[in-house]
């Protein structure tokens, strides 16, 4: 498990910390490890041209100590300084191991763009808004530039709570951040301007609090998922509802339906129009199709992709939440819901609602799915606040969140999925999952992960079609449970999962 604090727990953890060591012990113990990962992405330190990006605060300290072990080791280090003042500790270690310093200007571009390593020290955890000048133009500079970019902390112009980049921002190929995660690496777009993300252990450990946000490894997943046992049937195994497609969007039954199945799940009851009820069977001759019936013996329901927003639809979703089931609540289901949530506010069984930013903003008037992509923490939040229940947002970066716990992101995700139909897929995934008796939030965290890895692995990083997706999820499950001992080959264990 990956955790991020906020800037506030990390703060009075620091605080707390630093009042029991020496002066300046956790900035050398941030900077031994930034250095390491800078000799890392170097190779080869001696002779190596490394620049420093340094703003005023201690995260340009933790740069300039970082780059007098890196000067130590025969690397010709140069500090841009973007301002009057910066860190004098730090600037007296660079300067007595043969650094230099240099004010922005031609100089520093030409340094930065001849630099085999750039060292993000602009802003860490005290940055505020979108980057100032001159601190803007470095990081376009160094954006440009063809060497690589390691951020200190968190890149410059992130904000390190929510993720939000409001400006100028570093964009870094790694993040080298330091006692705990900070939620912007790890929510997009924040995160996608942090690289690959390591952690730096300064020992803040026992001082934090529970963390703002968790990231699920695949060992946790592995933890989570279920696994048939000796006396498992499949009714004890899960049943899983599902009303999706229509005659208009057939092939969103067939997807999800094909999510559930290959995610593994006792049985299929597909509820839907008797000509989708073909389609699915031709494809899924192992489903078990009716007309639709929200009083089908089933342990949970997923409800909604290509349902239509029409009467029976409506009528639909409200009989499938008056029952005492799980229920996941997906795409022209969340539509509904909007217009009319009152059969949610009505429920007290686990219900988890899996919307896009654009339907999430539908279920919180007076926002849009611009502000909601901005800002995806607070929003998924808000909407898991104001509607009582576990809500996964959709989109670039996936996050759930349930009132009570801390939020989660998902790490799996990549642009390969965005194509049309892997929403019905997930659905699938999460709904088997629910039907197995995960509760809401660890059903969408695992279905998340998995779908995530799946298209990752389906066409070795080619685009993917959501049918690729289908049938690439077994695959997942099954590198996914070989983390569960840590020891045994996903063929193993794959088979085990089957017994
Ligand atoms: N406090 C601690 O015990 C430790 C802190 N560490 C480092 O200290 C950092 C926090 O240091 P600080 O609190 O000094 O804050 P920062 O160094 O993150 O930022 C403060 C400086 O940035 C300027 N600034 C803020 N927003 C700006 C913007 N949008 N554009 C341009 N300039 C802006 C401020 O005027 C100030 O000079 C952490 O991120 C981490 O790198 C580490 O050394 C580990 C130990
Ligand atoms: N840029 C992206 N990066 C990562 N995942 C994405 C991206 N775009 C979409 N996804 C994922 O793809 C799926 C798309 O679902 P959805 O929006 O419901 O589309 P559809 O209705 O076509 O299936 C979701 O799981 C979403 O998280
Ligand atoms: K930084």
């Amino acid at each position: 498990m990956r955790r991020a604090h906020t800037v506030e727990a990390v703060r009075a953890a620091e605080a707390e910390l630093m009042a029991r060591l020496p002066e300046g012990a956790l900035m050398q113990r941030a900077a031994a490890g930034l250095a390491v990962a800078g000799a890392r992405m170097l190779g080869r330190v001696y002779g190596a041209r490394v620049v420093l990006l340094v703003g005023g605060g201690d995260n340009g300290g933790d740069a300039l100590y970082a780059g007098a072990r890196l000067a130590r080791r025969g690397a010709a280090v140069r500090a841009v300084a973007a301002g009057a003042r910066i860190h004098p500790g730090g600037l007296a270690a660079l300067r007595a191991a043969g650094g230099r310093t240099l004010a922005p200007g031609e100089a520093a571009a030409a340094e930065i763009a001849a630099a085999d390593l750039i060292v993000d020290g602009l802003v860490g955890i005290g940055g505020r808004g979108g980057l100032r000048e001159p601190h803007a133009g470095l990081a376009a500079l160094a954006n440009a530039a063809p060497g690589p970019v390691l951020a200190v902390d968190l890149p410059s112009g992130i904000d390190a709570d929510t993720g939000e980049v409001a400006g100028a921002a570093i964009t870094a190929d790694a993040t080298v951040c330091f006692g705990t995660g900070k939620p912007g690496l790890f929510v997009d777009p924040g995160a996608g301007h942090a690289g690959a993300v390591h952690l730096v252990d300064i020992g803040l450990g026992p001082e934090l609090p529970a963390p703002r946000l968790e990231c699920l490894q695949g060992a946790d997943v592995a933890a989570l998922l279920p696994h048939p046992a000796r006396e498992s049937d499949k009714y004890r195994r899960g049943v899983l509802g599902i009303a999706a497609g229509s005659d208009a969007y057939p092939g969103a039954a067939v997807l999800a339906v094909g999510g559930a199945l290959r995610t593994g799940v006792g049985m299929v009851r597909y509820a839907g129009p008797s000509g989708v009820c073909s389609r699915v069977l031709d494809r899924w001759p192992e489903a078990v199709v009716s007309a639709s019936d929200p009083g089908l013996r089933v342990a949970a329901w997923a409800v909604g992709p290509g349902r239509g927003t029409g009467e029976q639809s409506r009528e639909e979703l409200e009989e499938v939440l008056e029952t005492d089931l799980p229920v996941l609540v997906d795409a022209d289901a969340i539509t509904l819901l909007a217009e009319d949530p009152r059969a949610l506010q009505e429920r007290s069984a686990p219900t988890l609602l899996t919307p896009h930013a654009g339907e999430l903003a539908r279920l919180l008037p007076g926002t849009d799915r611009g502000t909601v992509e901005e800002r995806r923490l607070e929003h998924v939040e808000r909407a898991a606040e104001e509607y009582g229940c576990t809500v996964l947002l959709k989109g670039s970066t996936t996050v759930v969140a349930q009132p009570g716990r801390p939020a989660a992101a998902n790490l799996t995700g990549t642009p390969l999925l965005a194509a049309a139909g892997s929403g019905d897929v997930l659905s699938g995934m999460a709904g088997a999952l629910l039907a197995s008796g995960l509760r809401p939030r660890e059903a969408a965290l695992a279905a998340a992960h998995l779908h995530g890895l799946a298209a990752r692995l389906a066409r070795g990083g080619a685009p993917v079609s959501a049918g690729d997706l289908v049938e690439a999820v077994p695959r997942a499950v099954a590198e996914v449970s070989a983390l569960a001992d840590g020891s045994a080959p996903p063929a193993d264990r794959a088979g085990r999962y089957r017994r």
